[in-house]
């Protein structure tokens, strides 16, 4: 038995979901360049769970029901009061959140494919809520009801800053959450599906997945962007900046991935938003410093950028806190989340693969006066 470090190239699992066909990244086989420029987020979270588009009367009635289980048991927010907001990580607290949502679904524990799918909307419903809600209450602000009539991206950034926004930046975080929806088998997502293959409950299957995806070779990523971005400071920093980090053998947040070598086909579609919006908002320099960044990798080190890199001056321009960054990597990616979980419950075994033993063998014990 000899183990393939990080798993690289393993098929772990089949999947109807997603996949990358001919370097493009696709939901059920439709490229995400045309979901991206026609699709709402409800749109693809139907197209995950029942792998199919929906009709007009099915997209209603899924908007519908993400409406009204929008909102959130008091208990969350009470539980953000009490935590040390000047410390606590937003991904810190969401895990935590959405572990504590279990306590008030009756059914969290019950095993039936139609349970499993009301515990999906329920969840995707409340996790915008929750992470709006953190933020508004770590700046000392009352949490923003969700309104009902509004779709989910307009929503969330309606419960985050408290007024509605420009349809512009509706189209733009729409989009975002699109593009993050799905991604066949990343690592939060098989942390997912190995957690619920145990025939374990929906809510710990999303819990797990938040905290594999807050680690910054993960959707930490576009958080640990923002960082360097706002550490350069300035357009003549970017190259002795990145050339500095490539001479220690430091990496740079936002480029490379274990799957795409000849570049994340999500990137294009936020590269031009980030173009977009910053100019919009009077910060072209952050769009500049980040293509020059760009530039600089691919020549010094030939790789491409990710999902990650762009979306951070896309969230920033957005007036996102930027360690709200990875929490709404994490409201997207729950959809894609959920969908395997569905996935997993509906065909499953459990996942548990084997490990080449390294260490010593056939040891004398000593007992514990003699060591
Ligand atoms: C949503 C997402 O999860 S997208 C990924 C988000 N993560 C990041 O942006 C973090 C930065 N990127 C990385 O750490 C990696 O590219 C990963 C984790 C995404 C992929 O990792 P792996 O497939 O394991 O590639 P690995 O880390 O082995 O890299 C291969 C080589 O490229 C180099 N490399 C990879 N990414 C980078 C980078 N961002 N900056 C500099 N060098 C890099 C490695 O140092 C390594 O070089 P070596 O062969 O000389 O040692
Ligand atoms: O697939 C991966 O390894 C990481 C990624 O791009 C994602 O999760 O969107």
């Amino acid at each position: 038995m000899t183990a393939t470090r990080g798993l690289e190239g393993i098929i772990a699992a089949e999947s109807k979901i997603s996949s990358i066909i001919d370097d493009t990244l696709t939901y059920v086989g439709y490229s995400i360049d045309d979901l991206a420029e026609n699709s709402s987020f409800e749109e693809v979270i139907y197209l995950l769970w029942h792998q199919r588009l929906p009709n007009r009367e099915e997209l209603e009635e899924l908007k519908q029901q993400l409406a009204e289980n929008a909102e959130i048991p008091q208990q969350i927010i009470n539980l953000f009061r009490a935590m040390p907001l000047d410390k606590v990580h937003p991904m810190a607290a969401l895990r935590t959140a959405v572990s504590l949502l279990s306590a008030y679904d009756d059914e969290a524990d019950v095993m039936s494919e139609d349970a499993n799918y009301r515990k999906a909307i329920r969840i995707q419903a409340k996790i915008g809520t929750i992470v709006a809600a953190f933020s508004r209450v770590r700046r000392g602000l009352e949490p923003v009801a969700p309104k009902l009539e509004l779709g989910y991206a307009a929503n969330f950034l309606y419960m985050l800053h408290g007024k509605e926004p420009d349809p512009i930046e509706v189209e733009a975080f729409n989009k975002a959450l699109v593009l993050h929806a799905d991604h066949e088998l990343n690592a939060s997502t098989f942390t997912a599906r190995v957690c619920v293959a145990t025939l374990s409950d929906v809510y710990s299957g999303i819990t797990a997945a938040i905290g594999a995806l807050k680690g910054p070779l993960h959707g930490g990523a576009n958080e640990q962007v923002m960082k360097m971005l706002t550490e350069i400071g300035s357009i003549e920093n970017v190259e002795p900046y990145i050339m500095n980090k490539l001479k220690n053998k430091e990496k740079i947040m936002g480029f490379g991935h274990r799957v795409y070598r000849k570049g994340d086909p999500r990137a294009k579609h936020l590269r031009a938003m980030s173009e977009k919006l910053t100019a919009l908002k009077g910060k072209p320099e952050l769009y500049e410093m980040s293509v020059k960044i760009h530039d600089i990798v691919v020549r010094e080190k030939g790789l491409p950028a990710n999902v990650d890199f762009f979306s951070a001056s896309v969230y920033d321009s957005l007036d996102i806190e930027h360690d709200l960054f990875t929490p709404i990597f994490a409201v997207s990616r729950t959809s894609g989340w959920l969908a395997h979980i569905l996935e997993q419950y509906a065909n499953n075994r459990l996942i548990r693969p084997r490990a080449e033993y390294v260490g010593p063998k056939h040891q004398k014990y000593i007992p514990i006066d003699e060591r």
